[in-house]
């Protein structure tokens, strides 16, 4: 049978990797996969499990069929490696660190998948990301911004999605998402 497909949205610094990073153990004890992405930043900002690649090697790889979901958002290029696909047809439930505006696109390519919404009062994100100290004081207004631009539409989302809000504790999360997926 095949597996799920969990896509993570939230805005930026809502606690996707957090909670993906946190939950991980967990998760693949259960025999689900994560998804590593492919991103187009250097290696010592990526901060995460991530790969971290140029835009030409990135270029590349899209066109040699490497991924199964890109994307394009903050000015840097996303990758979702093409091995989901086998993970899902053995039966694995994949998580993937998604994107709210590639939504529409991914789930053309997966119906079936299952939106996990992530949210955070905005002046909690707004510190978090300070906090977080990757990005600029700049690009973290830009990240609030685009954060803004998603908020109607998450209103109007997918009735099945899971909507958890990680404005609390990250174990809190955690074990509801885990409860959510284990249900
Ligand atoms: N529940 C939480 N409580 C406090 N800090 C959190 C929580 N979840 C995430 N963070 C912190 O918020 C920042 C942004 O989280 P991150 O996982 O990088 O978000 P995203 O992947 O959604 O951009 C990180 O510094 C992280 O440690
Ligand atoms: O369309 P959006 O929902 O805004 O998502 C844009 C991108 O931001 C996130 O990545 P990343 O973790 O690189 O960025 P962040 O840490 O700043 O959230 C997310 O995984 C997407 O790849």
């Amino acid at each position: 049978m095949a597996g799920r497909l969990i896509y993570l949205i939230g805005p930026s610094g809502s606690g996707k990797d957090s909670l993906l990073d946190a939950a991980r153990e967990q998760l693949t004890a259960k025999g689900a996969c994560i998804a590593r992405r492919v991103i187009t930043r250097s290696a010592e900002a990526t901060g995460e499990a991530a790969m971290a690649v140029s835009a030409a090697q990135f270029e590349q790889m899209r066109e040699e069929g490497a991924f199964a979901l890109h994307w394009q958002a903050n000015g840097l290029q996303y990758g979702i490696p093409r091995i989901i696909d086998q993970w899902l047809e053995q039966g694995h439930d994949v998580l993937v660190n998604g994107s709210r505006g590639h939504l529409a696109q991914a789930r053309l390519r997966y119906p079936q998948l299952q939106v996990v919404l992530l949210s955070v009062a905005q002046d909690v994100l707004r510190q978090r990301l300070l906090a977080r100290g990757r990005e600029t004081p700049e690009e973290v207004e830009a990240r609030l911004a685009r954060n803004a631009r998603f908020a109607s539409e998450a209103r109007e989302a997918d009735p099945r999605l899971l909507l958890l809000d990680n404005s609390g504790p990250l174990a809190e999360t955690v074990a509801r998402l885990l409860a959510h997926l284990h249900q």
